[in-house]
């Protein structure tokens, strides 16, 4: 590692050291930024900064840019069978490597080691999926109306991708993005979020040592005053082909705008508000238990985390109980700790905007029946298990992303209303609902406005399941058959006209 060995004191040990990189990977090179430029990297568990990384701008684009498209040249040729094959070797090496990438994680997204551990689960199921992918892109073969042509279909990689990740899930991202792209015969620069560069950076290592060739996956640091700068520079470089990006609405429609300017492919990943649905014949246990986890799952930073919590009537009160007794169980700490069960939030902004949104719903009438505070302890960005109820829809905490553990209640009477209620938003990623009349259930998959709908099930984000949103959510789709590795293909079409056949 540049130089951090005398600034910083490394606050873990790895088993396989070599997995510690803090330069940006470039063409099989770990490199300085062009600047010199460095910024810190900070454990949210203690504000403590361990690390630092370049602070690449503009400057650094055209050099990654060029070492992806001369890597693709070659790339785009291997074949299927062989780009699998080095998906399935990256995807042992990330496996073998669980415990060392789980601590880099614990120590820049601050989760806790057993969600670190369930990320790489979850994130290996890509590598894992799009190497079989790998190898069924296909094409088709048809004859048209008029009778002496043969038209065929091929499918061709697009070329550069780039990838704009954010940290709340900085492995999941990065393989369900670079797994598609190279299963599609692409080659992808990354730029990780400020948070989370040295768990990018590992999978990079890992990644060269899987044998994929100088050039296939790059990946480029900087802070967040840079960000938009390398990021605008990497959408408009007329070698990159396409751009796959996941973070909040707002940086989603500028992202698109910069690519729209040379039509370049792009999928979005954006923000959520999503809605869950207790109807009086749920599963109580059921619904308890897959919700708790959705909503606290890395605390509540996730896109499809439950944001508003719509209760029917008959069992408000007894669910209610319920979830905040649970919630007084969880116990807040350092996710390197063995007792803690909830993390800090990754950032200090993510308090500042938890601490927002409780004020305004407080001032315009809800009820905080736990938390809602900020927790000073050791230095760390915690954050109390929230609950509150009586959230109206004028309130910020119901129409925004929450990010953070604050649950919020709401009462409902008759499915049509929870419907409008749940839908009154621009925002489509997923909804959640939990009954046991199938009929209702039906209605409720064709009705709810989202690109994914849990129905008795909370988190359903997988490799082989379509993940994408709708409304401002966003656009195109992850992981899935066939889906994820057209967002990185062409299809070209060939028309053939035939002689001699009467
Ligand atoms: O936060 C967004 C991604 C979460 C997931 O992949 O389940």
């Amino acid at each position: 590692m540049m130089g951090s060995a005398q600034k910083y004191e490394l606050p873990f040990k790895l088993n396989n050291s070599e997995l510690l990189h803090n330069l940006s990977f470039v063409h099989g090179e770990w490199v300085k930024s062009k600047s010199g430029k460095t910024f810190e990297v900070v454990d949210p568990g203690t504000g403590k900064p361990w690390t630092e990384c370049p602070t690449n701008d503009a400057a650094d684009v055209d050099a990654a840019v060029k070492s992806s498209h001369e890597c693709f040249e070659s790339y785009r040729k291997i074949s299927p069978r062989a780009r699998a094959q080095m998906l399935f070797k990256w995807d042992s090496l990330i496996r073998e490597n669980k415990e060392d990438v789980a601590t880099i994680l614990v120590y820049e997204t601050g989760k806790p080691r057993a969600e670190a551990y369930g990320e790489i689960d979850y994130s290996t199921g890509f590598t894992w999926w799009f190497a079989g992918e790998a190898e069924r892109i296909q094409g088709s073969v048809f004859t048209p109306a008029l009778p002496d042509r043969r038209v065929f279909t091929i499918k061709q990689p697009l070329g550069v991708a780039a990838a704009l990740v954010p940290w709340n899930f900085p492995i999941a991202m990065i393989l369900r993005k670079a797994g598609a792209a190279l299963a599609a015969g692409c080659t992808m620069i990354v730029k990780p979020s400020p948070e989370t560069p040295i768990t990018v950076l590992a999978l990079a290592y890992l990644a060269d040592k899987a044998g994929f060739p100088k050039g296939a996956l790059n990946v480029l640091t900087t802070d967040l005053d840079k960000t938009p700068e390398l990021s605008e520079a990497l959408c408009r470089h007329p070698l990159v082909k396409k751009v796959s990006f996941t973070g909040s609405t707002r940086v989603g429609k500028l992202v698109a705008k910069l690519c729209a300017d040379n039509l370049k492919k792009v999928t979005l990943e954006l923000g959520g508000n999503c809605p869950v649905l207790i109807f009086d014949d749920a599963n109580i246990d059921q619904a308890m238990a897959q919700i708790f986890a959705l909503k606290y799952r890395h605390a509540g930073q996730a896109c499809i985390t439950a944001n508003r919590i719509y209760v029917q009537s008959g069992i408000y009160d007894k669910f209610l109980e319920r979830w905040n007794a649970e919630s007084q169980k969880i116990v807040v700490g350092h996710g390197a700790d063995k007792a803690t069960t909830m993390g800090p939030v990754t950032t200090p902004r993510g308090i500042e905007k938890a601490l927002a949104l409780v004020e305004d719903a407080k001032s315009k009438g809800a009820t905080i029946h736990m938390g809602g505070n900020a927790i000073s302890k050791d230095g760390g960005y915690f954050f109390e298990p929230t609950v509150i109820t009586g959230v109206t829809p004028d309130m910020d905490i119901s129409k925004e992303e929450i990010f953070a553990p604050v649950s919020t209640f709401i009462k409902f009477e008759s499915e049509e209303e929870v419907v409008k209620a749940a839908n009154d938003t621009s925002m489509g990623l997923a909804s959640y609902c939990f009954t046991k009349n199938v009929d209702r259930m039906w209605r409720l998959f064709e009705n709810l406005e989202a690109g994914m709908i849990g129905m008795n099930t909370g988190n359903s984000s997988a490799a082989e399941s379509p993940f994408g949103g709708i409304k401002q959510s966003g656009y195109g789709k992850e992981s899935g058959k066939d889906v994820a590795v057209a967002e990185y293909l062409i299809t070209k079409t060939g028309t053939f006209t035939l002689e001699g056949q009467s």
